[in-house]
């Protein structure tokens, strides 16, 4: 992967967090980057809340070690600060020394001592975070008033950002108050706390953007504490954060004719042809060049579609002698007997094929089916048909099935996860629940379709397609049909050019983070 997307869209895990922290001990060291952590979240506290009274949690890792010395920061400033431990830490460690500097109140690490205070910082455990945190825990979270994370809230996994909690996390992060778990045990005696401010170091953690750590975090702040690129690297990370730059999207050229921004070709049926035009109309309105619907004998009913569709009733293979048509799209609006009688032929004639709901239900138990499509668009439901349950870790899920299958596998959902087979996955909260509306995976299909026939790679195409989609979600009003993205799939494809075209240039700036509130600070 190219330096400039590793710094500008890596998404480390924990574990490559401590690959990271091992090359920065031999660098810039441990001590330093605690510093500036430290410093840095008390310059957000002190950015965003008034002065009032603060109780700095600490564990006994680094994390707490950053808590430390941001309880030392805030009270240079004047602020009344107290701190709990949970645990010492470690005698000679980083964190010891932190916590040596501090010369302020100690106070138990109870409840009671949370509720006394106006705002709360969690410093307990950050990337470290190894097993559930312990009831005691929980409930001095839960009585805060006011929290404020270091690096990630203390019962969020980094890696997958679920819940890890004693008791059923499910039922606790969901949205029903339950009193009792899947499994029928009784719920904890506490409420799960959302978090104001959450403010991380270097790089934001896929905790920070898949659900539920997403939901927890309140603001994510990613603070630059000046760790090495070269340490980054060195990580080696393989997720991403979805947004331009990550790939590039053609842009209109003057000696563009309909043929170089690409032809999708679409396969329709008999009984469901609604699903099958959505799709053609998100390709059409993404900027393909021609869209062409294969629909055989049943061509009448997609002639009374949009005039400038094609429609075709020739046989199939006939079709594919046309080498221009490069593209298919095979699944939206087909049975799984029209599936049959059409995925096989494009995969023998060497398309580049887009395999979504039909073809994914044809499949299901039996995903060696849609061996040779270069990409499929499950939705939760889909997948698990297909794969099986994702389980906890859908990023862990979808990778390994892209592996398996050799196709580039979205896994469609409020936060979709594009893998590759080579073990990149992109993760995109560009998005809107405005999406969450019947025919717009149709119109997904369609979209990355036609960065498909525009000659992208593979993955960059369905990254490409997810985050056009999501920008159109955005953008469509208030509660709009699958058909309304259509007229702003054309500006999110052109503002998708302009992120792009936008990107800071290797070497001009330090580590940013795009989107929504993963903003990234600098230290002063
Ligand atoms: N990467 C960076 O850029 C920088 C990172 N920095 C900071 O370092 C943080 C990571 O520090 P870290 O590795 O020391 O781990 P941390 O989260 O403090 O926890 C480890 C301790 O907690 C314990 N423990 C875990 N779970 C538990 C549980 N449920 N219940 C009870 N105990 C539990 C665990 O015990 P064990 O699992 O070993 O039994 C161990 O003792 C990171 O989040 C960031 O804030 C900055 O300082 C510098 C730059
Ligand atoms: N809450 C949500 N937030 C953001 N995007 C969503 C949400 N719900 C659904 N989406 C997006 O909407 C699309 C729905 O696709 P899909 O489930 O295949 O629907 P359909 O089969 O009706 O077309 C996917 O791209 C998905 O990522
Ligand atoms: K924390």
């Amino acid at each position: 992967m190219a330096m400039s997307a590793i710094r500008d869209f890596s998404l480390p895990t924990p574990a490559q967090c401590s690959v990271m922290d091992d090359e920065a001990r031999a660098t810039v060291g441990i001590g330093t980057l605690m510093e500036r952590a430290g410093w840095a979240v008390a310059r957000e506290i002190r950015k965003q809340f008034r002065p009032c009274r603060v109780l700095v949690l600490c564990g006994p890792g680094n994390n707490g070690g950053d808590g430390y010395c941001a309880a030392r920061h805030l009270e240079r400033a004047g602020w009344p600060v107290s701190v709990a431990a949970l645990a010492p830490p470690r005698p000679q460690s980083e964190a010891a020394a932190a916590a040596s500097r501090f010369r302020g109140p100690h106070v138990p690490f109870t409840a009671e001592s949370a509720r006394r205070a106006d705002l709360v910082v969690d410093a307990v455990f950050g990337a470290g975070l190894s097993r559930a945190p312990s009831s005691d825990v929980m409930e001095v979270l839960s009585a805060s008033r006011m929290l404020v994370a270091v690096d990630m809230p203390s019962f969020i996994d980094g890696t997958t950002g679920e819940v890890l909690c004693d008791g059923s996390h499910d039922a606790l992060s969901g949205d029903g108050p339950s009193r009792d778990g899947p499994s029928g045990d009784a719920l904890p005696d506490y409420a799960l706390p959302d978090y104001t401010l959450t403010v991380t170091f270097v790089r934001p953690k896929p905790g920070h953007v898949l659900p539920a750590g997403r939901r927890k975090c309140g603001t994510v702040v990613c603070a630059d504490i000046g760790m090495p690129l070269s340490c980054l690297e060195a990580a080696r990370p393989d997720i991403f954060l979805n947004a331009p730059g990550l790939w590039h999207v053609p842009a209109m050229s003057p000696e563009d004719h309909k043929y170089t921004r690409g032809v999708v070709s679409l396969c329709a049926g008999a009984v469901m042809p609604g699903a099958t035009r959505l799709a053609a109309a998100g390709a059409r309105a993404s900027g393909a060049g021609l869209v062409r619907i294969s629909a055989g004998e049943n061509a009448c009913a997609y002639r009374l579609g949009a005039p400038g569709l094609v429609i075709d009733d020739a046989p199939l293979a006939t079709l594919l002698e046309d080498v221009r048509r490069k593209v298919w799209l095979c699944g939206p609006g087909l049975t799984g007997a029209e599936v049959e009688a059409s995925l096989p032929l494009l995969l023998d004639a060497g398309r580049i094929v887009l395999a979504d709901a039909g073809a994914l239900g044809w499949a299901a138990g039996n995903p060696g089916r849609l061996a040779g499509v270069a990409v499929v668009t499950p939705h939760i439901g889909e997948f698990t048909r297909l794969f099986g349950a994702p389980g906890a870790d859908r990023v862990c899920a979808a990778r390994r099935a892209a592996r398996e299958l050799d196709a580039v596998v979205v896994l469609k959902g409020s936060v979709s996860i594009v893998a590759a087979p080579d073990g990149r996955v992109a993760l995109n909260d560009h998005a809107s629940p405005a999406l969450a509306t019947a025919g717009s995976g149709d119109t997904l299909a369609g979209v990355i379709g036609t960065m498909l026939a525009a000659g992208m790679p593979r993955w960059e195409a369905a990254c490409a397609g997810v985050w056009i989609h999501g920008e159109a979600g955005r953008n469509a009003g208030d509660w709009p049909i699958a058909e309304d993205l259509d007229r702003c799939l054309g500006a999110a494809r052109a503002e998708a050019i302009r992120r792009d075209a936008a990107t800071v240039e290797p070497g001009a700036g330090g580590l940013a983070c795009e989107t929504q509130d993963l903003a990234v600070k600098r230290p002063a």
